[in-house]
């Protein structure tokens, strides 16, 4: 585990050669984040270690980078070495794969808090009710580009409807253990970020069941995300007739079908 580890931290100072990595949190941070990646070792298990068994000093974590240096460039560049000399196709490899790991970091995280965001299982079972009304409603040939044009739509209005509700409840979310990690509260996406990802998956998802379903698949669509995110989520604070217009939203979906 150390091993990699080490190669973890390695990877980090060169893309980041900040005072940030001289914080033992960051260092296990990246690591986590980075020990898939394969990345050669540069850092021996003694260096990692400091005699008190702390983590190291960012001189010992340099040392071990500065070894590494010229078998990464042999490693990875040694055509682009031959022509433009060691050095640059060293740093200009190392630039691009540190780029490249960092966007698929960035994807990652922002796919993780989308999921989240839009509840994405509730939303799937909302989608096979809606499916299964398509089904019931079909009779001998079912239509499956329509089937799949209405579950997409409303998968993306169910999670615009869901993703709307975080917005709106980050305070009340803030304050329960069972919600407190949610993207919102626990501060892994901001409130505008989070609005305009609901607002553009709501908006695609009404105008695809408008164009290629129908206006009234679409509108019922929409109007039980009205519902749902300007009537039912308010009113929970206020009153506990919420719980007769959070029935009415759970039935709505089957009728897109
Ligand atoms: C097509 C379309 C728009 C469908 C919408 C379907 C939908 C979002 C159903 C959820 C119904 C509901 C009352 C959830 C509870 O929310 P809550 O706020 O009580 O849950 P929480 O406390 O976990 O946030």
């Amino acid at each position: 585990m150390w091993r990699r580890n080490s190669q973890s931290i390695k990877l980090l100072y060169l893309s980041n050669p900040s005072p940030n990595l001289q914080s033992p949190n960051s260092l296990l941070r990246s690591a986590v984040i980075f020990n898939d990646y394969g990345v050669r070792p540069g850092i021996s298990q003694t260096q990692l270690h400091s005699s008190s068994g702390e983590f190291p000093s960012l001189n010992s974590l340099k040392s071990g980078l500065e070894k590494s240096d010229a078998d990464r460039a042999l490693r990875f560049s040694s055509s682009a070495a031959a022509v433009v000399g060691p050095s640059v196709a060293s740093t200009t490899t190392i630039a691009s794969l540190t780029k490249a790991r960092d966007v698929a970091e960035v994807f990652r995280h922002y796919g993780r808090c989308y999921w989240e965001l839009s509840k994405a299982r509730l939303s799937m079972l909302v989608v096979a009710t809606s499916g299964a009304g398509f089904v019931l409603g079909s009779g001998g040939a079912i239509d499956i580009a329509g089937l799949c044009v209405t579950c997409t739509g409303t998968m993306m209005v169910a999670a615009s409807a869901n993703s709307l509700n975080q917005v709106f409840e980050i305070k009340n979310d803030a304050k329960m253990n069972r919600t407190v990690r949610r993207p919102l509260p626990s501060g892994r996406i901001s409130l505008p970020h989070a609005a305009m990802w609901a607002t553009t998956v709501g908006v695609t998802g009404t105008a695809l069941l408008a164009c290629k379903a129908n206006m009234l698949t679409a509108g019922l669509a929409a109007s039980t995300l009205g519902l749902y995110a300007f009537v039912y989520t308010p009113l929970k604070q206020i009153h506990p007739v919420n719980t007769w217009v959070g029935a009415v939203v759970g039935a709505i979906p089957p009728l897109l079908g």
